[in-house]
């Protein structure tokens, strides 16, 4: 199994390029599920991932090519198409639950296992079943799948208001995908408005499809008789572009993130600039770019997460691990997911000074952590490791990577690549 190994105590200088986003390109690919044509994606993040969801789409019958340095990937749903995930595929990934929508639109159809909970919470999809129900979809949940179709006579799901729960990013997606080939109108309430969500009505939309509102709480969408291919450019992770701009924070340097989307960031942002980090957007002939500059120890900035304009949960992790190295006390508070504070014991493990309460975390920020063998957990709870083991004095081994490469395009060469004396290990 991979581990990383890092030397703490480098800053950390030069460019990195922001890849296309995990979170985009997941979704973005299931919609290729709605046409009978080619759909290309461009900027494809190189993730665990996506390769799990190619398996997935190549195993329905899908024939999908990636290009040889694996930045971009066609694909063509041409018919039959078993419309069947099966468990041993969606286990390892929950987004799986994003082909749902689309087989059922297109196919009247679908067999998909359920994801089950993960690391950081239990999270239930029966907003996504409800939504689907509303949509005319009769749908079973037995022996771990939910079976769902249309009823007799019926070839085509129809428009619905959907009002959820909660916000839910992928429940909004599958609707998003059902409703664009559904007959008549759907109002989606509550709506995720993430970056993400824009983005895959932009691919949408480009497909043919009838949407107005996203990037709001209530979209409209009329559905068409038909999709066509289209070529599409994931947009780029602002994940991953906040963790960088986080590692940069503890452990000092000046560093610029081509590509890195800062109207994306805007939470995670001011709370590094209310830290006392330099950050700059910009736009140049390399096209959209945020620089980040940092000197001496910050000072540490209480958030809570919540739902896209706010904090997000996938950045809470990482700016936790610079609040452990920061000037002062901090509260952390999770709202999105119940236990999505795996990374703190490891955390403590390093000599962080953390104490946690339910969805509440207190940090008191020390000078310096030392570096210890520690375990990732899940994909973020990673990404916080690597920023401690940054700034820890000596070294760190960071086991379990796995998570980390479902969700990171090659993050060590990156780091390596601004000065960091990080490797990974077998
Ligand atoms: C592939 C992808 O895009 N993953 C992101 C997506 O996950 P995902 O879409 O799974 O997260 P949701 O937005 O659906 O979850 C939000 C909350 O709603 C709950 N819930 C959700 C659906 C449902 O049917 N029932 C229910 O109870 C969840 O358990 C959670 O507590 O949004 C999360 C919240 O920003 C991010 O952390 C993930 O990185
Ligand atoms: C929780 C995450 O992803 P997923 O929903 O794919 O588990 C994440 O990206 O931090």
């Amino acid at each position: 199994m991979d581990k990383l190994r890092i030397n703490g105590g480098r800053t950390l200088t030069g460019e990195v390029l922001i890849s296309g986003a995990k979170n985009a390109a997941l979704p973005e690919l299931c919609a290729a599920l709605l046409t009978p044509e080619l759909v290309t994606l461009n900027n494809l993040p190189r993730l665990q991932d996506v390769v799990t969801m190619r398996k997935l789409l190549d195993n329905m019958g899908v024939q999908t090519q990636t290009r040889e340095d694996r930045s971009g990937i066609t694909l063509k749903a041409a018919d039959p198409i078993k419309a069947e995930a099966p468990y041993e595929l969606v286990k390892t990934m929950r987004a799986s639950v994003l082909v749902l929508g689309p087989l059922l639109a297109r196919f009247g159809h679908a067999r998909v296992s359920l994801p089950g909970g993960c690391a950081i919470g239990s999270r239930p999809v029966d907003q996504h079943i409800k939504g689907m129900q509303a949509m005319g979809a009769e749908i079973v949940v037995e022996h771990g799948y939910m079976e769902a179709r249309l009823p007799m006579g019926r070839t085509r799901l129809h428009g619905a208001r959907i009002a959820t729960d909660m916000v839910t990013v992928t429940g909004t997606e599958n609707f998003l995908m059902a409703a664009a080939l559904a007959q008549g109108e759907t109002v989606l309430e509550n709506a995720a408005q993430e970056p993400e969500i824009g983005d895959l009505a932009e691919m949408l939309i480009a497909m043919g499809a009838k949407i107005e509102g996203h990037g709001t709480s209530r979209i409209h969408v009329q559905g068409v008789d038909s999709l066509h291919g289209c070529t599409h450019q994931v947009v780029a992770d602002r994940i991953e572009a906040g963790t960088f701009l986080c590692a940069v924070a503890a452990a000092g340097g000046d560093v610029v993130l081509r590509h890195g989307r800062a109207d994306h960031l805007d939470a995670v942002i001011d709370k590094l600039r209310e830290a006392g980090a330099e950050i700059e957007a910009g736009q140049d002939g390399g096209g959209v770019f945020i620089r980040v500059r940092a000197t001496g120890r910050l000072k540490a900035q209480s958030f809570r997460t919540t739902e896209y304009p706010g904090f997000p949960t996938d950045m809470q992790a990482q700016f936790m691990a610079l609040n452990c190295i920061a000037d002062g006390p901090s509260k952390v508070t999770e709202t999105i997911f119940e236990n999505r504070f795996m990374h703190v014991n490891e955390l403590v493990r390093l000599g962080a000074h953390i104490q946690t309460d339910g969805k509440v975390a207190i940090i008191e920020g020390i000078p310096r952590l030392s570096g210890a063998t520690v375990m990732a957990t899940d994909l973020r709870a990673s990404a916080s490791l690597v920023i401690a083991g940054l700034v820890a004095e000596g070294e760190t081994i960071v086991d379990r990577i796995y998570h980390l490469d479902r969700g990171y395009d090659q993050m060590e060469a990156k780091l390596r690549g601004i000065g960091a004396d990080i490797e990974r290990i077998k």
